[in-house]
């Protein structure tokens, strides 16, 4: 796990200012106040766990960058800092194969550099498709997003670029030209959004040339954003870097929306989506199970509310691994439903009697003690394909459990005869 950051800084004041930002953003920094001292720090530790360096451009035995060539030719992702916006500088160090450049001169670039440092780990495992026709182009876009750490995809025409979307899950962001092989990217663009909306996929255009009309006419056709070539290496890290955050932020807010806050299972409103989406028509042969813990108000009246927590994620940690290929949920309270489609009921049965036993013979690990519980399952099945149904059967037969004893699946023996 990398999570040393180099930090050479210009005075004692400086290097605190950056080393307070690095701990924010969870990560240890390795300081140093010169090119001597910051060789030696670098040398007392593994290099691989330096994630990157944060470098100042002069410093008092370093006055031209030479402690960022340092980094560079150490193969640390080096971000140079600079004391105020000065162009010569700016283009000195963007000679260098800079991650980025921080002029510090105000808060927001200090956000800015968290944001950054903090994106450097998790584009390590996110996707970026470039599609050009044009060699140099596309290399020196490559080259910039790899500095960055995000995993690229180099595709030349627009269906390389859809194989790439298919294989590989964790793309975020396709960057196009408009001039390619097999379509216009503008079509190209209009062709993904059948397949990926705004909030799943970003789409950057790209394009040359003097026509104005080229990054209205991207973004009509559904791309988030427009960039004209050629484009200054800034504005290029700061747009790819807003779009992808864009998509990790609707990311969150979803799972956020259909994720049960303790458990981590999905919640109701999301196995409705789930079933409904999934399997719009219902197979005959399928059930749904309904599975309330039992006396499980004892356990938070004895043990405390927080012992009671304990229970629901340890019992949805059964769940999840009990019922991999189903569709699960903690429904509220101490309450779950396990749908699980093309399944016949007996077999159906036989799974859910096991897991209560297992249920029952868990020892579940307390703060201070351990306790064990049992559950009650109301099943139903094939006499209705309609979910609610599903549900409002299972329901009854999950309250005939409760009021015969506890601790057992039950379901209505007159719809299902022949597996009695
Ligand atoms: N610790 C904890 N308790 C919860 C949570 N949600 C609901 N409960 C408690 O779960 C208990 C459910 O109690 P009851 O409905 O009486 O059910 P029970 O004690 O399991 O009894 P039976 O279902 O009849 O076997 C209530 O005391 C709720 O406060 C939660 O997220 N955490």
């Amino acid at each position: 796990m990398q999570q040393h950051v180099l930090v050479i800084e210009n005075g004692d004041n400086n290097l605190e200012i950056i080393s307070r930002l690095v701990r924010r953003a969870g990560l240890t920094p390795v300081g140093a106040t010169s090119l001597m001292e910051g060789r030696a720090r670098f040398a007392q530790n593994t290099p691989e766990t330096f994630l990157c360096a944060i470098i100042a451009y002069s410093l008092p035995d370093a006055p031209k960058g030479e402690a960022i060539d340092f980094a560079i030719n150490a193969y640390i992702p080096t971000i140079a800092t600079t004391e105020s916006l000065d162009t010569l500088i700016r283009d000195k160090v963007l000679e260098r194969d800079v991650v980025d450049y921080i002029p510090k001169e105000n808060a927001q670039n200090y956000d800015y550099l968290i944001r950054l440092i903090a994106r450097l780990e998790k584009n390590k495992s996110t996707g970026v498709v470039v599609v050009s026709t044009n060699r140099v182009q596309r290399t020196r876009t490559l080259s910039l997003l790899e500095r960055h750490n995000f995993v690229v995809y180099e595709c030349i025409t627009a269906s390389e670029a859809m194989s790439a979307l298919s294989d590989h899950k964790h793309i975020r962001l396709v960057i196009t030209d408009n001039t390619l092989p097999d379509m216009s990217g503008t079509v190209f663009v209009a062709s993904l959004r059948k397949a990926f909306s705004k909030e799943q996929l970003a789409i950057m255009g790209i394009a040359g040339g003097q026509g104005m009309l080229m990054s209205a006419h991207f973004i009509k056709s559904g791309a988030n954003d427009f960039l004209r070539i050629p484009y200054c290496h800034e504005e290029f890290l700061c747009r790819v870097m807003q779009n992808v955050e864009y998509i990790e932020s609707v990311e969150a807010i979803r799972r956020a929306a259909n994720t049960d806050y303790l458990t981590g299972l999905p919640n109701r409103r999301h196995f409705f989506y789930t079933v409904t989406m999934q399997h719009q028509q219902l197979s005959d042969e399928h059930a749904l199970a309904l599975i309330d813990l039992d006396f499980f108000k004892s356990i938070n009246d004895t043990h405390g509310h927080d012992a009671g927590d304990a229970v629901l994620k340890a019992v949805a940690a059964l769940i999840e691994f009990y019922f991999p290929d189903e569709i699960i949920s903690r429904f509220g309270g101490e309450e779950f439903c396990i749908y699980l489609p093309d399944t016949p009921f007996s077999e159906a049965y036989e799974r859910l009697d096991d897991f209560r036993k297992v249920v029952e013979a868990e020892a579940i690990e307390l703060p201070k003690t351990t306790t064990h519980i049992t559950c009650s399952i109301g099943m139903s099945g094939t006499t209705t394909q309609r979910i609610d149904n599903l549900i409002s059967d299972a329901d009854k037969q999950l309250y005939a459990a409760k009021n015969s004893g506890r601790n057992k699946v039950m379901f209505d023996k007159t719809a299902h005869l022949a597996f009695e």
